[in-house]
């Protein structure tokens, strides 16, 4: 497959200085003054075209500096970006002029990048529309707030079309309204087979829109691979990270820097053993579940996100077909029809529901009548906006030929016709 991006032994460094003149000596003598600093140290990756790749590691682990190194804006001290095709990176202020308008920025950022004035004069409504500035659009860059800016660069980025899309923390500022209609186009350039570049903190918005993780570790590259492979392991690292303190933090740094593979692995060893707990591990299940309360959360396939559950919801019986465990929780799979992919609702955790076994017994056609009892439900052990028949007393004495059983829990639930109209019975409302 052809490859989109190829950097090879990129290392940035900055120097820090401390005064002016040590800044200056450091220009003019041959020896040379001041501390160097690595915020990046031979990173080496590749991806092919259509790649979605997600950049995670801590604060200041060189996330940024790396995908600015990608699309040009830094230079890299050391090393090569090939590139096949036009990059273009989104971020908080990145590339744009503060001085300038932000109607002004478009223009110029198109200019530099070869596009005629025609094919601004035609770009440039479309980005301005995408922004959704409105007045602001004519006022310096200076005076926009960080969602302002990343609103105006995201809207440059995805509408001239790059071969390479770099979205850094774009989604993390600005409104939720933007953040969807963003989270939609990059779905959209997805689709397109987009090489992408994903910069977040959200590891939920990693897992559902990256296919690969590059984990930087003090500006080195810890590990690049599946999602699934790496992610998990990144999270594991994240939860010891945040109960270390600050001298257990400054001797893992050390460890890593000092680049011991042995004590690396032998200290993963101790303290990543929950490891697997971050791990999304899927099952195929037969169940039938109804949520207990208005509290319970419908959650994406992240499992980060979700939405709460409306009244609706509560009266009604789902089929769950799959079920995950991560971080200890069993989440399942509510679906509205007997499948883990049709009519899916979301996954709730177990905890939400009440759930009953659910075994498919026969197809056999069985004969019997109505004892005029109970209520009858379009599925089997159904709630309230199940029902078929509230009543099934002026049917008693009917006949009901049924055409599947099941059972739920200890319950057998006949589905057949009664005068023409499919139903399912409990097994206590029918007689032989
Ligand atoms: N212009 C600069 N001059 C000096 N140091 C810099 C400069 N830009 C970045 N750095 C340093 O390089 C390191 C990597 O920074 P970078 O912004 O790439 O990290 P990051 O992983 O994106 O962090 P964050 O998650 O906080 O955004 C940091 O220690 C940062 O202080």
């Amino acid at each position: 497959m052809k490859k989109a991006l190829i950097a090879k032994n990129i290392s940035k460094k900055y120097k820090f200085y401390s005064g002016t003149k040590e800044r200056i000596l450091d220009l003019f003598l041959p020896t040379e003054i001041g501390e160097n600093f690595y915020a990046l140290r031979d990173v080496d990756f590749e991806a092919e075209k259509g790649d979605v790749i997600g950049f995670v590691g801590i604060n200041g682990s060189g996330k940024s500096t790396l995908s600015n190194i990608i699309a040009g804006i830094v230079p890299a001290t050391s090393g090569t970006v090939e590139i096949n095709g036009q990059a273009s990176l989104i971020a908080v202020a990145s590339g744009l002029k503060a001085e300038l308008s932000g109607r002004d920025n478009i223009e110029l950022k198109l200019l530099m990048l070869g596009f005629s004035k025609d094919e601004i004069n035609e770009l440039e409504p479309d980005i301005i529309e995408f922004a959704e500035l409105e007045k602001f659009i004519d006022q310096p860059v200076k005076s926009y707030s960080s969602g302002m800016k990343s609103r105006l660069g995201f809207a440059i980025s995805v509408n001239i079309d790059p071969d390479i899309l770099i979205i850094d923390e774009a989604l993390s500022v600005g409104d939720k309204a933007f953040a969807g209609k963003s989270l939609n186009k990059m779905l959209e350039f997805k689709e397109k087979g987009k090489t992408m570049v994903f910069v977040s903190h959200s590891l939920g918005q990693m897992r559902k829109f990256c296919e690969k993780i590059l984990w930087l570790e003090f500006g080195k590259v810890k590990d690049y691979g599946e999602v699934d492979e790496v992610l998990p392991q990144y999270e594991a690292f994240l939860h010891q990270w945040e109960k270390m303190n600050k001298k257990e933090r400054e001797e893992y740094r050390n460890m890593i820097l000092n680049g011991n593979k042995e004590l690396q692995e032998q200290w993963a060893e101790e303290n990543l053993r929950n490891k697997d707990e971050f791990k999304i591990k899927e099952e195929y299940t037969s169940l039938l579940g109804k949520i207990k309360s208005t509290n319970a959360f419908i959650y994406h396939s992240n499992l980060e996100e979700g939405h709460e559950v409306n009244n609706e919801q509560l009266k009604n019986v789902y089929y769950i077909k799959k079920l995950v465990t991560y971080k200890g929780d069993t989440f399942y799979l509510l679906s509205d029809s007997p499948s883990s992919e049709k009519d899916v609702i979301g996954w709730m955790k177990s905890s939400d529901l009440a759930v009953h076994l659910h075994v498919a017994i026969d197809e056999d056609t069985r004969h019997f009548m109505m004892n005029g009892r109970g209520r009858s439900y379009n599925k089997p052990w159904g709630a309230e906006n199940n029902i078929v028949l509230k009543e099934l007393k002026s049917a008693k004495g009917e006949k009901f030929i049924v055409n599947k059983t099941e059972k739920i829990g200890k319950n057998i639930w006949y589905r057949g016709k009664l005068n023409g109209q499919e139903m399912w019975v409990h097994q206590n409302h029918l007689s032989i």
